[in-house]
């Protein structure tokens, strides 16, 4: 079955029902070290893994390890260009739960990210990067404790399908033609616009069930939140985009006031039934122009709109959603794409679940990360229906690759987000423990030490793992 690796010879597989995996006491788990720092911090990571599980199930729940090779690694095992073997791809499939440190990707030329290829591959459409705080970490902001949001990426379409043409490639030239001499002459909104001849080009598609399922996902973790957490932003830079990010949010308020009619609330909504809940006899014009603050000078197209949904909210969920109801309910708003980057700074407790497509998403997880103090703290997960992948945000810091420095705290943390994932709470809260411990008593990795008032000596990045498990007594 495999051509270089052996799987261990205890454990059994993780398998999935319903899209929720079914996990034996002794499961194996595909494991990818990673290029640059990778071999820094997976020994670190799974130091710290090992010792939570012992001390939580005292040998009755042990994980089975099972390398598996991508990136540098696998060229060198498997030879030039074997960045992603099949064997690798074997594995996880047959194992379904895997964790994996970051791996290279040129800019420009050479290999398309093998990242986001297994992500593709294993159809692995949720990327979900949680930003909280632990206390005692330095950070950039004043209160970095009020961030406390999920990144709800879609993981598979975007510009992250690479579908794209070099500038002067010959079929780029030829799409430029037809596009500029028959399908935007034949779009009449598109007017004269042109595309530069020397352009390169790339294809964004965002489908309605791309954006559906990772919503729905969204959703559902939502559902399993504290009460004030319970909020879905739709992040969509669709004053732009219509047709892509546009479509996104407005597939995003259809999922959820379809599927999850009873659970949800939009905003617009919600503003719609506290108008009439505060003047029960207000007419439907002047709820629109409460709504709509610049009512009276839309055109009168816009008004009908606005009026036929104000009637239609008030009179399909006044009932179930009325006098108060809603706010019981999930919260379903959206936020334009570079607002959000503002408001997650500005007002960040007003923000639980931020869904994104792949490309905000990948832009907004790294910015999140960095308010509660890094790349270092911000770990992920990549979900699909039959497969999970667990890997931190960041890359692979290669100017600190081999030195024992970096901080391991976002694959670790990827480790815990796969332990619960799993089930085995008790072991991720042992691990969330000790990290929290050692960041409140500042032993921490340079990233973290440098940030300091004081600064303090840092850790090494296998120190901080010692550090962790110190903790977990
Ligand atoms: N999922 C994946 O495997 C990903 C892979 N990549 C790939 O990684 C490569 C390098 O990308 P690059 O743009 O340098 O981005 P990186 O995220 O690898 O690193 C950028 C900077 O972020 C900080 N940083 C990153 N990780 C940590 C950590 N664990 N602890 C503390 N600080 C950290 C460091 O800042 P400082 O030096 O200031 O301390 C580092 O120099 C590229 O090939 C890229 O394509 C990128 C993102 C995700
Ligand atoms: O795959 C890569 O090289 C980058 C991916 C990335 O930045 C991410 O997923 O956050
Ligand atoms: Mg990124």
């Amino acid at each position: 079955m495999y051509d270089k690796i052996i799987p261990p010879t205890t454990g059994t597989k993780i398998t999935f029902k319903n899209g929720e995996p079914i996990v034996p006491d002794n499961p194996i788990i595909p494991f990818i070290r990673g290029d640059g720092t990778g071999i820094d911090i997976w020994p670190a990571t799974e130091k710290v893994l090992d010792a939570a599980v012992a001390k939580a199930y005292k040998g009755q729940r042990k994980i089975s390890w099972f390398r598996v090779y991508a990136g540098d690694e696998a060229c060198d095992l498997y030879g030039t260009y074997q960045y992603l073997p099949q064997d690798t791809l074997t594995a996880i499939k047959e194992y379904g739960v895997a964790i994996k440190g970051p791996l290279t990707t040129p800019v420009g030329g050479g290999i398309r990210s093998l990242n986001v290829a297994l992500r593709q591959i294993f159809d692995l459409y949720a990327c979900v990067r949680p930003c909280r705080y632990y206390a005692g970490t330095p950070s950039p902001h004043k209160n970095p404790e009020k961030l406390d949001v999920i990144v709800y990426r879609e993981n598979t379409e975007d510009i992250y399908l690479g579908i794209e043409w070099k500038q002067g490639s010959e079929i780029g030239d030829r799409l430029i033609k037809i596009l500029n001499e028959e399908l935007i002459p034949a779009t009449p909104e598109h007017g004269k616009k042109q595309i530069p001849l020397d352009a390169g080009i790339g294809i964004k598609p965002i489908s309605k069930t791309g954006s559906q399922r990772l919503v729905r996902r969204a959703i559902k973790h939502a559902l399993l939140l504290p009460k004030d957490k319970q909020q879905v932003t739709l992040v969509h830079k669709g004053n732009i985009m219509k047709y892509t990010e546009g479509a996104f949010r407005d597939w995003g308020y259809e999922l959820a006031t379809q599927e999850f009619r009873a659970e949800c609330v939009t905003e617009r909504e919600s503003w719609i039934l506290s108008n009439k809940e505060k003047n029960p006899a207000i007419s439907a014009e002047d709820n629109a122009r409460e709504v709509d603050p610049g009512y009276d000078s839309l055109t009168p197209e816009k008004k009908a709109q606005i009026l036929q949904e104000v009637e239609t909210v008030l009179n399909t969920i006044w009932d179930t959603h009325g006098n108060g109801k809603w706010k019981d309910k999930i919260m379903v708003n959206d936020r334009i794409a570079d607002s959000i980057f503002q408001q997650i700074q500005t007002r960040p407790d007003e923000y639980s679940i931020l869904a994104t497509m792949n490309l905000n998403g990948d832009y907004l997880s790294d910015a999140a990360a960095a308010i509660v103090g890094g790349l270092g703290m911000g770990p992920g997960a990549n979900i699909g229906d039959a497969c999970a992948i667990f890997e931190a945000t960041h890359g692979t810091a290669p100017k600190h690759a081999g030195l024992d420095r970096i901080n391991p705290g976002s694959v670790i943390l990827s480790g815990v987000m796969m332990l619960e994932f799993m089930g085995w709470q008790e072991a991720a809260d042992l691990v969330k423990k000790g990290l929290g411990q050692a960041i409140a008593n500042s032993q921490v990795t340079y990233d973290l030490a440098r940030l300091l008032e004081p600064p303090v000596a840092p850790l090494k990045c296998s120190e901080f793992a010692e550090a962790i498990i110190q903790y977990f007594d």
